[in-house]
């Protein structure tokens, strides 16, 4: 199924980039690179995207719980809790969903540029919205963990009961059952999230990061 985008969004987003002209970038005084120095390590988004109760909180977490232990500056931004402050306004049709992952790539940017290790824990079911997160910053700062988990597994989770209410159709625009998910096509990291341990995933991740050298073990 392909995306719908709505020409409105669109023609919104040009009235945005003409009220931005007479904007001027200022430059930070303190750097990515000073702070990257000061703490001794490197900043990253790690972008987990999967099916609702494929694992993305909970490894994210856990991945996040592992580095804060070593002395890592982190921070987990989670669907669900952005969901009830920043991006309350939004709901979850096509155009909703590509403007909730807009804002939280900028977000996420703003904590690659504090030098923070940022993990971003959303469904993000659009490849197109995915790609055009890792396109707002340079090639090696975007990791996407692509938690791997079907449909079946994630159904019999089913941790929130959202998959009973959408499958008795209470709930529209479920993704899995009435909005498409579009696995990604090559992602840094694809981790069995439905079969294996949760200790094991949480290695994979910080194996990934240890091999990429943004954090020494
Ligand atoms: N229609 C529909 N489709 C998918 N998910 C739904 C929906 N309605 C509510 N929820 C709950 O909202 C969480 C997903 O929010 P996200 O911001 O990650 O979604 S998205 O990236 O904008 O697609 C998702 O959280 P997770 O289960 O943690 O993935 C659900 O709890
Ligand atoms: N390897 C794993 N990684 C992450 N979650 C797992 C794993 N194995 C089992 N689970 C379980 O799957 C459920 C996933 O829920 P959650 O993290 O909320 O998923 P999501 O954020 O994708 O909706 C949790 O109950 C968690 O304990």
């Amino acid at each position: 199924m392909i995306k719908f985008t709505n020409l409105m969004n669109k023609a919104s987003a040009g009235g945005a980039t003409s009220r931005s002209k007479n904007i001027v970038w200022h430059e930070a005084s303190v750097t990515r690179a000073d702070i990257s120095r000061q703490r001794s390590h490197k900043s990253v988004i790690l972008w987990f995207t999967g099916l609702s109760g494929s694992g993305k909180s909970t490894l994210a977490n856990a991945v996040n719980a592992a580095l804060f232990k070593k002395g890592f500056s982190t921070y987990v931004l989670d669907g669900d809790n952005v969901r009830h402050g920043l991006c309350k306004d939004l709901g979850f049709s096509d155009v909703d969903r590509e403007e909730n992952i807009r804002r939280i790539s900028e977000v996420a940017k703003l904590f690659l540029d504090a030098g923070i290790i940022v993990l971003t824990a959303f469904v993000s079911p659009f490849r197109s919205d995915r790609n055009a997160a890792r396109q707002l910053v340079d090639k090696g700062d975007f990791i996407e963990v692509f938690c791997s988990a079907d449909l079946k597994t994630c159904e019999e989770r089913d941790t929130k009961g959202l998959y009973a209410k959408a499958r008795k159709g209470e709930i529209k625009d479920f993704t899995g059952i009435s909005s498409p998910y579009e696995e990604p096509d090559s992602p840094e990291l694809n981790i069995e999230t439905g079969s294996r341990d949760l200790d094991k995933c949480v290695q994979d991740v910080l194996c990934k990061l240890s091999e990429l050298n943004i954090i020494e073990e």
